[in-house]
């Protein structure tokens, strides 16, 4: 299962996550969140980063023509996006992109028909707040092409073993406070998650 750590904010994190096994990094580019960070600042950590390790940004409500500037500022390989009420314009979007699915109920779940999706608990403020999203919405559907996200920990991946999803993605249960990351934490979420 691939595994991305979100709101990276520092050069000591990232390199942190990708000891304990990251596949990906995540980096936050709406500015309304405690784990914000500027592009340009992004792209100091991601220039300094060793290879095959994906870049992913952030984006909550945004026009294709922020998200593709951001992405090329920040040398973002992926756009991960929430988008409430088509701001973006996925169909001419430079970036390569997944799109969020904030989940209210099982019924959101099984409407998905995106090739890939992330799948996150709904909260009003968009994410990142470690709410966890009720594992029994998933049973009897393919989680293959699915990232769950939403309050996920080193002691609770095990209720995924029952569930085949494509990958992880984790913010607020690997940090020691918000904006910085606990290299323990994130160490024990990666061995969980190879446990599974
Ligand atoms: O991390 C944030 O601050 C954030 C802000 C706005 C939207 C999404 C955000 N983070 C994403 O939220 C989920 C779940 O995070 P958590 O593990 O429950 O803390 C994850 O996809 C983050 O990328």
């Amino acid at each position: 299962m691939k595994v991305k750590i979100c709101g990276i904010t520092n050069l000591e994190d990232a390199l942190d996550a990708i000891d304990a096994g990251a596949d990906a990094l995540g980096f936050v580019f709406y500015d309304k969140s405690p784990r914000y960070i500027d592009p340009f600042e992004a792209r100091k950590i991601v220039d300094k980063l060793p290879p095959f390790i994906q870049t992913i940004g952030l984006f909550v409500n945004e026009p294709n023509s922020f998200i593709n500037q951001v992405c090329i500022n920040a040398k973002m390989q992926t756009a991960q996006i929430i988008d409430d009420d088509t701001f973006t314009d996925f169909k001419t979007l430079d970036s390569r992109y997944i799109k969020v699915l904030r989940a209210k109920s099982k019924a959101d779940i099984e409407k998905v028909e995106d090739n890939y999706v992330l799948v996150d608990a709904f909260v009003e403020s968009f994410g990142g707040e470690g709410k966890r999203l009720a594992l029994e919405w998933f049973k009897d559907i393919d989680c293959s092409k699915m990232i769950l996200a939403g309050g996920l920990n080193a002691d609770n991946l095990k209720e995924l073993s029952d569930f085949n999803f494509y990958g992880v993605d984790v913010s607020s249960g690997v940090e020691a406070h918000k904006g910085k990351k606990d290299k323990q934490k994130m160490i024990n979420f990666i061995k969980a998650v190879n446990e599974i």
